[in-house]
C-alpha cells in the first residue's frame, strides 16, 4: 500500500469489511485504518469480534465482502515473504512440544529474513531465567511471554496482540508495554486487542469500540466518547445527609460555591462532607458506549464513531453515552 496518511504509510487499510459465520453477522461493515507506527487497540466485549477480524488481517480467515490490504497486500493472496513481515500473538497458546523457551526462539527467528537475537528477545520478555525450561513447564503468564516472544523474534512492521497481557503480573504488564514502546520506536505499527482499559489507555495511539459488528467509536484514548464524555463530576453529601453529583465543565466554581454555602452553615472544615471532583475514566466512557450499541443507539457514538456506524440510523444531538459513562443524574445534581 502505497497510501500516505499524514505523510505516513497506511500499513492497514480496511474497508466494508463483513464477516458472518452461518446467521450470525459479526463484522456488519467496518472500516479501519493503521499508519505505520501506530498502536491501534481494538475494545469490544466478549463475543464482539475482536478475533475475528485480526484473523482476516493475518490472513487466515476469508472475509465475506469488504477490501483488506495489509501491508500492501491482500492477506488471502499474498506472497510467503509477506508473512514475515508481520507478528501474530493469537489468543491461545498453541502445542510447543517438548521444546525449551530458548529452542522455541531460535527456532522460530530462523524463518526470518532478519530475525532479533535470541538473547534480545528472552531479555525484552523477561524470560531469560526461565529460557532453559521446556515450554511447558512454565507458568502462565511465562508462556504468555513466549507467545509474545515468538510474535516479536522476526522484527514484524505489523504486529497483532490478540490480549497480550492476560495472565501477566503487574510487573510483566509494566515491562510488557516498555517493550512495545520500544518496538513502536524501531516503527512497528500494533494492532491490538484487550479487555484492560488501562493497557488501552496506556499504550494506543487510537482505540476503536466494536461493538454490534460496527466500530461505534473511534479516537484516541483521551478523547473517546468526545469532549462531553469527559465533563467532571463534582459529589458532596448535604447537609440532610443526601449524596449529590453534579456534572459541571466548571467543577472549581461550583467547588467554591459549595464551600461557601458550608462554610456558612457552620460545616466542620467549611466545606461538605465526602466532597470529590472526578472525571469518567476511559472504562466508564467505554461502558457507556457499549450500553449505548446494547441499547441498539450506537450510531455516531463517538468522535468519528459515524463513520461506519451511521448508515440508516439517526445520530444523536447529544452524547447520552457520557451521562451513562459518568453515572450520572442531571445538571440540577439530584441524588444517586
Ligand atoms: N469459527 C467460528 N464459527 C462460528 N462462530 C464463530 C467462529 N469463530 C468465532 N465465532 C463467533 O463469532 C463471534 C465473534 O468471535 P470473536 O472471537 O471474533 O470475538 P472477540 O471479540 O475476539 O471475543 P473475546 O473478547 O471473547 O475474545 C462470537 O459470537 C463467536 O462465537
Amino acid at each position: 500500500m502505497n497510501d500516505q496518511q499524514n505523510g505516513r504509510d497506511a500499513v492497514v487499510s480496511v474497508r466494508g469489511l463483513t464477516k458472518r459465520y452461518r446467521e450470525q453477522t459479526v463484522l456488519d461493515g467496518i472500516d479501519l485504518d493503521i499508519a505505520a507506527g501506530e498502536t491501534y487497540a481494538l475494545l469490544g466485549p466478549n463475543g464482539a469480534g475482536k478475533s475475528t477480524t485480526i484473523e482476516i488481517l493475518e490472513g487466515i480467515r476469508r472475509p465475506d465482502s469488504g477490501e483488506v490490504r495489509v501491508l500492501g497486500e491482500q492477506p488471502l493472496s499474498a506472497p510467503r515473504s509477506w508473512r514475515s513481515r508481520i507478528g501474530v500473538v493469537a489468543q491461545g497458546t498453541g502445542d510447543l512440544g517438548p521444546y525449551t523457551a530458548r529452542e522455541l526462539v531460535a527456532h522460530f527467528g530462523a524463518l526470518y529474513p532478519r530475525p532479533r537475537s535470541t538473547d534480545e528477545v528472552l531479555e525484552l520478555v523477561g524470560l531469560t531465567e526461565h529460557a532453559g525450561k521446556r515450554a511447558t513447564k512454565l507458568s502462565g503468564g511465562q508462556q504468555r511471554r513466549l507467545d509474545v516472544a515468538l510474535g516479536i523474534v522476526g522484527r514484524p512492521e505489523l504486529l497483532f496482540l490478540d490480549e497480550p497481557t492476560t495472565g501477566f503480573d503487574p510487573e510483566a504488564r509494566r515491562r510488557f508495554w516498555d517493550m512495545l514502546s520500544a518496538l513502536t520506536g524501531e516503527g512497528a505499527a500494533i494492532l491490538l486487542t484487550t479487555h484492560y482499559l488501562d493497557e488501552a489507555a496506556h499504550l494506543a495511539d487510537r482505540v476503536g469500540v466494536l461493538s454490534g459488528g460496527r466500530i461505534v467509536a473511534e479516537a484516541p484514548p483521551g478523547e473517546l466518547g468526545g469532549p462531553q464524555a469527559r465533563v467532571p463530576v463534582v459529589s458532596w453529601r448535604d447537609a440532610t445527609g443526601v449524596l449529590r453529583e453534579q456534572r459541571t465543565e466548571r467543577p472549581a466554581r461550583l467547588v467554591a460555591e459549595l464551600c461557601g454555602a458550608a462554610d456558612a452553615a457552620g460545616e466542620p472544615g467549611g466545606e461538605p462532607a465526602e466532597l470529590e471532583v472526578r472525571r469518567p475514566s476511559l472504562e466508564q466512557i467505554y461502558l457507556g458506549l457499549i450500553e449505548r450499541t446494547a441499547d441498539g443507539s450506537a450510531a455516531d457514538a463517538g468522535e468519528s464513531g459515524g463513520r461506519s456506524a451511521g448508515a440508516g440510523r439517526s445520530a444523536a444531538s447529544a452524547d447520552p453515552a457520557a451521562e451513562r459513562a459518568a453515572i450520572l443524574t442531571d445538571e440540577n445534581g439530584t441524588s444517586r
